[in-house]
């Protein structure tokens, strides 16, 4: 089975010395896991390569016969700007570096530098370069404003046109190897969001997903890393990381907003060099899955109260969503209601009870802290006591009464809705003008709307009563 080439775009590395270009081409691969390389080493056909296309990144000696790298240099900026070029000079040369850099060169290394500063430049081209293929991707995208594989989205219902947004932003951003950071409240679907992701990339390997809130430092380490036999006492078989197992495909990392700090700097590492140590290890293995990380935490907030390293934090919202909450796409309610009748259903070997329209109204005002996920119980509770005629209303009232910070439905509001009157109702006056808005918002049902004034039903039968009579 041969693996999938990395970076997408070739990498073409120009020196007249074969040996040189031989050792600099196996030094990428084994430090940086670069294997989508090609070489060269006559200078005249450079540009007769690029001309062929899929060229994303050159590196250049400088000093050649024919064509020296200045020149190539300069033909590269006219003839091929999307190509991104770093000059390595066999002299450390300040002005010579000066002058490169004016000709566009994205970084000029010495050949006698560190192996680390030469494969440092060269992956960090390498992520600009995939940064800006993203962006020309999303542009495009954006404006065609077409979903090329909807059917990725198959398992996520809605119409609304924020949420078909994010599925077109999601189609351009998934074959990206940079991760992808989701975010939105519990419940509002992210990990739906990170199986289209994965459907999406092209990736053949697996989804692999690891809930890490609660992992302290040393199981997230052996779970992400794994580790060898013997590694530490009562190590006696070697373990394979989720790292490994999602090669060639996804690892997605949930409740990334309750990392501790130290594997924060684990996962930073493994993110910057693309590399890792199994427990026990001597010698690192390489990344090779497309990470996406979710949480449902506010991580600006928690980076600015140093809960979380603001180096990952930058890191992983290099592409990013957020799924909004359900109370701000109402119009996909009634299409989860009736999603979840037909699942649920089935699931209980039930005939779909009509839905009454009171409930879609009701529905509609309630701000659902659980998002979709409480929806979606709501509907199997209510259909598992259902017995005959329409879907009865009780149980999702009832359900949104028991729900924490439940704000439609709560008993005392957080804020007193009088202050600030210059003249207040009188008791009467605002009885009144509390029992018209339940009444409006249950759609006219009595039950509903004492539910949702605390009252029985012939309570507020009775206040009705009364203010019809007295005209209130
Ligand atoms: N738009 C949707 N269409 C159909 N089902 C949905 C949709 N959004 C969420 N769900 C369902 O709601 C439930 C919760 O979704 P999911 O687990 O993806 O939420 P989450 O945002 O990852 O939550 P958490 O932050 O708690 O992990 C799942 O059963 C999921 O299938």
């Amino acid at each position: 089975m041969s693996e999938r080439l990395y970076p997408a775009f070739k990498i073409l590395l120009v020196d007249d010395e074969p040996d040189w270009l031989g050792s600099l081409a196996l030094t990428l691969e084994a430090r940086a896991g670069l294997s989508n390389l090609l070489t060269c080493d006559d200078s005249r056909r450079v540009m007769e390569l690029l001309d062929q296309g899929g060229i994303g990144l050159v590196v250049l000696d400088l000093t050649m016969p024919h064509l020296s790298g200045e020149a190539l240099l300069k033909e590269l900026a006219e003839r091929h700007p999307e190509v991104t070029a770093i000059v390595l000079s066999g002299l450390n040369q300040l002005e010579t570096a000066v002058r490169c850099m004016k000709l566009g060169a994205f970084d000029y290394c010495v050949k006698t530098d560190e192996e680390e500063r030469i494969v440092g430049a060269v992956l960090r081209a390498v992520r600009m370069q995939e940064m800006r293929r993203d962006n020309q991707e999303l542009s495009s995208r954006l404006v065609s404003g077409e979903l090329r594989h909807p059917e990725a989205f198959a398992g996520i219902v809605t119409g609304d046109r924020g949420m078909l947004a994010l599925f077109s932003y999601l189609e351009a951003v998934a074959p990206s190897p940079q991760p992808l950071l989701i975010t939105g409240e519990s419940g509002v679907g992210k990990e739906l969001f990170a199986r289209a992701a994965h459907r999406l990339s092209g990736c053949r390997g697996k989804l692999v997903t690891v809930n890490v809130a609660g992992l302290d430092d040393t199981v997230f380490a052996d779970t992400l890393f794994g580790h060898l036999r013997g590694a530490f006492t009562g190590a006696e078989q070697a373990r394979r990381g989720m790292v490994e197992e999602a090669a060639e495909g996804t690892l997605f990392l949930d409740e990334i907003g309750d990392l501790s700090i130290p594997s924060q700097v684990k996962l930073l590492r493994l993110l910057q060099e693309g590399e890792y140590f199994p427990l026990g290890a001597d010698l690192p293995k390489r990344l090779k899955a497309r990470i996406i990380v979710a949480t449902h935490r506010d991580l600006a907030a928690r980076e600015d109260s140093g809960a979380f390293r603001r180096d990952l934090y930058y890191r992983l919202r290099t592409h990013r969503i957020e799924v909004p909450p359900l109370r701000e796409r109402p119009g996909d309610i009634p299409l989860l209601l009736e999603h979840f009748l037909a699942e649920a259903a089935r699931a209980l070997g039930k005939k779909k009870p009509p839905v009454p329209r009171e409930l879609a109204r009701f529905l509609a005002g309630y701000a659902f802290p659980g998002n979709v996920r409480e929806l979606r119980a709501m509907v199997y509770d209510a259909l598992s006591i259902h017995r005959d005629g329409p879907l009865a209303l009780d149980a999702f009232v009832q359900a949104a009464r028991q729900a924490p910070d439940a704000p439609a439905v709560a008993a005392v509001p957080s804020r007193n809705p009088f202050a600030g009157f210059p003249e207040l109702p009188t008791f009467t006056e605002a009885a009144a003008f509390l029992v018209m808005e339940a009444m409006d918002r249950a759609g006219h049902n009595q039950t509903l709307a004492a539910r949702l004034l605390g009252i029985s039903q012939p309570a507020l039968n009775k206040r009705l009563k009364q203010m019809r009579e007295g005209g209130a």
